[in-house]
């Protein structure tokens, strides 16, 4: 079987032109344009390359980003105090604090004094709620919302397909459960202490990997004709790879996103979407 490749690169440069045309509508008509800004604590290699990338593709769409880089030592009142002078800056219209945080920090009191209307990241459990009750003004976590956005516009059928997922984390399992849900998926969700997880994964119409481990499913796990969208990433020395051995799933997936140039991008460019209908929201209550 020829195998599709969800091109997770050529789709967000698709999206960020569409959100640059709507920016610069903003800005014909007199608006000021979009900001977000990223909280950067302490000196982790990965998460600098991050945040360089997520500066690098608001300048492609005309976002201002404003980074605030904190030193390692930051103290969390230190911390609540910059997340609550954004929340107050009134040309600061998305947040998003980098994780993961220097070990002394408590991430969940940082991103619950989040303004829920800027937590563009939609890791704050107003939009974590909201989301699990079907509000479609929530902000939804990215790399989930990247991944059904991948799929809907590859033109891959959600409703009624068998989804399994595994991985229930907090930002990539249980919301992407919840917006396959909503996208009339039969979800299935697995973990480590699943039972025969071969079995199960061999079901899927929809597979989705996000697990955390090297390579961990191959083609012995997947059913032939199988969508597979690899949400992992590693960085081992010969290079990135994802959760899903993608050389070997090759010829027996209907579609596969690779790794890097699937998730990753899509992950920014709903990241850059999610900041746009912050701007929105708050220009249209602003008097
Ligand atoms: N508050 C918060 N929000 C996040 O969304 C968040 C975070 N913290 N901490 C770290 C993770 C990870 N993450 C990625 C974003 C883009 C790529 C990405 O663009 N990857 C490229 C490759 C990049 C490379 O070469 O390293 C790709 O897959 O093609 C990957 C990972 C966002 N995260």
């Amino acid at each position: 079987m020829e195998t599709q490749i969800l091109d997770g690169k050529q789709t967000a440069r698709e999206i960020r032109s569409e959100l640059k045309e709507q920016i610069q509508d903003c800005i014909r008509k007199g608006m000021p344009a979009p900001c977000l800004a990223v909280i950067l604590v302490g000196h982790d290699e990965a998460s600098k390359v991050y945040v360089n990338n997520k500066e690098k593709a608001c300048g492609w769409i005309g976002m201002k980003s404003l980074v605030c880089r904190m030193p390692a030592e930051t103290t969390q009142e230190e911390l609540l105090a910059k997340v609550q002078e954004l929340n107050e800056d009134p040309g600061v219209n998305g947040i998003l604090v980098q994780l993961p945080l220097p070990r002394h920090l408590d991430a969940d009191l940082v991103i619950n004094a989040i303004d829920p209307a800027k937590d563009v990241d939609g890791f704050h459990p107003v939009n974590a709620g909201k989301l699990s009750i079907g509000h479609r003004d929530a902000f939804v976590s990215c790399t989930p919302a990247g991944v059904v956005q991948l799929l809907k516009r590859a033109g891959v059928e959600i409703a009624s397909k068998h989804c399994v997922i595994a991985g229930r984390s907090n930002i990539v399992g249980k919301p992407l459960a919840l917006l396959m849900l909503r996208e009339n998926a039969t979800v299935t969700v697995c973990h480590s202490k699943t039972k025969d997880l071969s079995e199960l994964t061999r079901q899927a119409d929809i597979f989705i990997a996000a697990v955390g481990r090297p390579k961990m499913f191959g083609p012995e796990d997947i059913r032939e004709g199988a969508v597979v969208v690899d949400v992992g990433m590693h960085r081992l020395e010969d290079g990135l790879c994802g959760d899903v051995d993608y050389e070997a799933c090759m010829g027996r997936a209907s579609y596969m996103t690779p790794v890097p140039g699937g998730v990753g991008p899509m992950t920014i460019a709903m990241l850059l979407s999610n900041c746009v209908q912050a701007y929105k929201a708050q220009l249209g209550t602003r008097s």
